[in-house]
């Protein structure tokens, strides 16, 4: 889905040019769920940003859904498939209403009014919001907000979906509905990249991808991760509570494979040994 090699980007801030991309290998292929992480102005914006055509490589080569993306063109073509979710809730309705929003989308890609109306209300009851389809936009919750962003998506028949910290602006119980929507889109089939700065969404998945000062420093698996690589002491990173908890087990002596990243391989592995 993703494949980028030597990949750089400069960017101009005023006078100077800004390297915020330095030398980036990454691939991610179809039907994966990676979590991206990094301090911030780490890179990690920029990178996705990349990664459906909204920012131009400098150097190195980048192609996304088949797409090579030095080409203009084919950076327009891009978004067809890979789509993104930003923070901040506002920024991404331009509909007045959830219905009107989610079929903007697909009146710009040409589809016939009936399919539109079909596309739109399925996308909006997957997500939850088929009885607000005709509600102002502006009586949305955030997290209503965000499915909404989610259904735009669904709605084009997305590949993969970018979600970039798109939970942050969200109350907690907003926040795991909207992270456990992704890994329910990831199980049916949808390429998932998940950019957050909390940890126990990290542990929560299989591969996590991290970033620093514009390098991508880490690409593996969370247990090896946080247990193994010594990087969360070097960024100074907070542990989860069952990190920290497996932090004491693996001082202890507890075997590799029994060091949780859930609550639930934490009860797990109590268990065993109790
Ligand atoms: N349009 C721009 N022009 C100039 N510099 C930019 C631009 N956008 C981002 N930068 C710079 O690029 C670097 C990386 O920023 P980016 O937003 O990609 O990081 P991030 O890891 O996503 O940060 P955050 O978590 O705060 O969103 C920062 O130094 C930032 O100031």
């Amino acid at each position: 889905m993703i494949h980028a090699k030597h990949l750089t980007l400069s960017l101009q801030d005023g006078q100077q040019s800004l390297t915020v991309l330095q030398d980036i290998h990454i691939h991610i292929e179809k039907g994966e769920w990676v979590a991206l992480t990094g301090a911030n102005g780490s890179g990690k914006s920029s990178l996705v940003r990349t990664f459906n055509g909204l920012l131009v490589p400098s150097g190195g080569s980048l192609t996304a859904a088949g797409l090579d993306l030095r080409s203009a063109t084919n950076r327009s073509a891009v978004k067809q498939s890979i789509q993104l979710v930003f923070q901040s809730p506002e920024a991404q309705t331009i509909g007045s209403t959830p219905e009107e929003d989610v079929a903007f989308g697909l009146e710009n890609r040409g589809i016939p009014r009936d399919d539109m109306k079909a596309r739109t209300l399925r996308a909006l009851r997957r997500t939850g919001l088929g009885h607000k389809a005709a509600v102002p936009v502006s009586d949305l919750s955030g997290g209503e907000r965000q499915r909404l962003a989610i259904a735009c998506c669904l709605a084009l028949e997305a590949e993969m979906i970018i979600f970039d910290e798109a939970t942050s602006m969200l109350d907690p119980v907003s926040r795991k509905e909207i992270f456990a929507f992704s890994r329910e889109l990831w199980r049916r089939g949808v390429t998932v990249l998940w950019v957050t700065q909390r940890m126990e969404e990290l542990a929560a998945g299989e591969r996590v991808a991290v970033m620093d000062q514009g390098r991508l420093v880490y690409d593996g698996d969370p247990r090896t991760l946080f247990y193994r690589s010594g990087l969360p002491a070097a960024l100074r990173w907070e542990d989860p509570p069952v990190i920290g908890i497996g932090r004491m087990m693996q001082d202890n002596g507890w075997p590799a494979e029994l060091l949780p990243l859930t609550e639930q391989e934490l009860e797990e592995a109590l268990c065993r040994y109790s």
